[in-house]
């Protein structure tokens, strides 16, 4: 188990007259949990309440014990977030030169931080692109390098919403086995059932509310059923 935690204590949250979110009482321990629900069922809103995004309307969320209404920058340094589209999240002209954007806070020295972003690349795939523009990458590529910026900045807790949402089978494997190789806690939402059969457990949301929490197996097995 990892020794992070993330707290949902009560929270509802609505968007003008619109309940999103309701009874939501969760505590998140397990290495990876896996999050499904259909289109506008207020997956996306729960994960933002992770990372601070969100505030609920009501109830609290905590992480690893900080009350995320009250230690957003704190929280936000433990929690890194992935977008399903890596347009968002690559702000740099060239692939290396994200990574040492991400990695200017801890590594002042440049030259020291150049070495550091080109291993990081090594680490993620992306050996001999270092240079090349960050536009130019594939779809899994750029994922790849959204994934690699968030991590270097070393959170504790890993949210991707939808990661494979652009990916073809191959650069969807590739990110699985990525994901599967950190050590880190990681929440994902997910329509791609098959890329949480062996995580520790799934949470389905059915209109803002939780619906189904088990292991993979019964959990998307109860979604299968319930979206027939
Ligand atoms: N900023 C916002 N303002 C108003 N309504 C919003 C906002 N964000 C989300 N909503 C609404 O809240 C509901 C839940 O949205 P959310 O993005 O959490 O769903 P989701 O389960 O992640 O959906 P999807 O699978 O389509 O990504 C939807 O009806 C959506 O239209």
């Amino acid at each position: 188990m990892p020794d992070t935690s993330i707290v949902f204590d009560g929270v509802e949250h609505s968007f003008g007259d619109r309940r999103v979110l309701s009874g939501i009482s969760l505590e998140l321990t397990q290495r990876r949990i896996g999050i499904v629900g259909a289109n506008g069922s207020g997956k996306s809103t729960l994960a933002r309440m992770i990372n601070g995004l969100i505030i609920p309307d009501r109830g609290a969320v905590t992480v690893n014990g900080l009350d995320v209404r009250k230690n957003k920058r704190a929280v936000r340094r433990d929690v890194g977030f992935i977008f399903s589209d890596p347009d968002r999240q690559i702000i740099m002209p060239t692939v290396a030169e994200d990574i040492e954007l991400s990695l200017s806070r801890t590594i002042k020295d440049k030259t020291e931080r150049k070495t550091r972003a080109l291993s990081v690349l090594s680490e993620f795939g992306l050996d001999g692109h270092a240079d090349q523009p960050a536009h130019q990458l594939s779809g899994g590529q750029k994922q790849l390098l959204a994934l690699a910026s968030v991590m270097v900045l070393g959170p504790s807790i890993l949210v991707a919403d939808e990661p494979t949402t652009m990916l073809d089978l191959r650069n969807s494997l590739m990110l699985r086995e990525t994901f599967a190789g950190l050590g880190e806690q990681l929440i994902v939402l997910s329509h791609d059932l098959d890329f949480l059969t062996d995580y520790d457990r799934v949470l389905v949301i059915d209109d803002g509310q939780v619906v189904a929490d088990d292991e993979p197996g019964p959990a998307l097995a109860f979604y299968r059923r319930a979206m027939a």
